[in-house]
């Protein structure tokens, strides 16, 4: 038995929308979670999925449904891609249970992991209120939802995929990305158009009509700094997310991507590093993570695509060492080259950085 969902429900343009929207799925929702209850005395814990390419702003939602005040004891699960978990770095300060799920994608490569993490909450002494698991930024949603659903211990509440606004439709036409991108919006219950701040009204409207003529029965709300009531993602009575929904397609290869880890010890000047980036690195997606400043400070180094920022760090952030986890398309993206570049920018170093 499949459940469909309704083509002409509303399209929600903006929070107000989505409320209304809201109340219309709160029925599908209902019925998808009495088709999604295998038993009417075990409990369900409520799970939704983050998805979203490289630098979306999954983290930064994560993080404000860990800092919000619903008074839910929320687990999260955070998958990254590289093999040292930044993004869980930058959320552990907010939460007591947080799961890291590194090296690797919990759609394909490291599903077994996920399926042990989410066990070993479901069958804890004391569950947690809600999971929200953050996948990583190449995930397909999809086959992470067909975990969930098929996990006695768990309701899939939502599938909520975030997009960079600005650089979507450029994604969505990349020939090496554009497989991905559609496959994680056409997975979403809902679909955050993030980043907003950087959009003139104009364009925005004009990305956001684009993207519904292409995605039919996608819906798609703008906000900016992710930021959405937790109670559209966290309401356990209303869970969006439906059988039949999230068919698997042919699977996405992880082998697109390549990913490194990198360490710096000395102090980075920005002046220098901001030479180098002027020009982005040939086929760098993202990079992210702690890197030296003088006066042993330490920034967190954040890239998508051609923008980047490096702001101080809180020192209850800190990993024991300054590490960089750097992600590009395998056969484009120099890690090597990439790596001399940023030592070329630590202070006093002879060599000059390109760019
Ligand atoms: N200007 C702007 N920047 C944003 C917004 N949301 C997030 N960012 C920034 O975008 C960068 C990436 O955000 P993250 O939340 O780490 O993105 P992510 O999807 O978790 O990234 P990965 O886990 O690497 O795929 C960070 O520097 C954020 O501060 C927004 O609405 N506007």
């Amino acid at each position: 038995m499949t459940l469909e969902r309704d083509k002409t429900l509303p399209r929600a343009g903006t929070l107000e929308d989505l409320a209304e929207t809201w109340h219309t799925l709160l029925g599908l929702g209902q019925a998808a979670q009495m088709l999604n209850s295998r038993s009417s005395t075990a409990v369900h814990i409520p799970i939704t999925i983050l998805g979203g390419f490289l630098g979306a702003g999954k983290t930064t939602l994560l993080n404000n449904l860990l800092s919000g005040e619903h008074g839910l004891r929320i687990a999260a699960l955070v998958n990254d891609f590289g093999a040292v978990n930044i993004d869980a770095a930058l959320v552990k300060h907010r939460a007591e249970n947080v799961i890291e799920l590194s090296n690797g994608c919990v759609c394909c490569s490291i599903a077994g992991g996920l399926t042990e993490a989410i066990d070993s909450l479901v069958h804890s002494k004391t569950p947690p209120d809600a999971i929200v698991l953050e996948a990583s930024g190449v995930a397909d949603p999809a086959s992470v939802a067909h975990t969930c659903l098929f996990n006695d211990g768990l309701t899939l509440n939502s599938v909520i995929t975030l997009v960079d606004a600005p650089q979507i439709l450029a994604q969505a036409a990349h020939p090496d990305l554009s497989a991905l991108v559609e496959r994680q919006i056409t997975a979403a219950d809902l679909v955050l158009l993030n980043k907003t701040d950087l959009l003139s009204k104009d364009r925005l409207r004009d990305i956001k009509a684009e993207l519904e003529k292409r995605f039919t029965s996608a819906h798609f709300v703008p906000v900016k700094n992710a930021n959405i009531p937790a109670e559209f993602m966290l309401d356990a009575r209303a869970p969006m997310s439906s059988f039949g929904k999230f068919q698997s397609g042919s699977p996405i290869s992880e082998a697109t991507f390549c990913t490194g880890v990198l360490h710096l010890d000395a102090p980075i000047d920005a002046d220098r590093l901001r030479n180098f980036l002027a020009i982005a690195p040939d086929g760098l997606l993202r990079a992210k993570g702690f890197l030296p400043l003088a006066k042993q400070t330490t920034g967190i180094f954040q890239l998508v695509g051609q923008r980047w920022s490096l702001r101080p760090a809180q020192p209850d952030l800190l990993p024991a060492e300054p590490v960089l986890v750097a992600i590009g398309l395998r056969g484009r993206f120099d890690l090597a080259g990439f790596d001399r570049g940023l030592r070329a920018c630590e202070v006093g170093s002879r060599d000059m950085p390109d760019g």
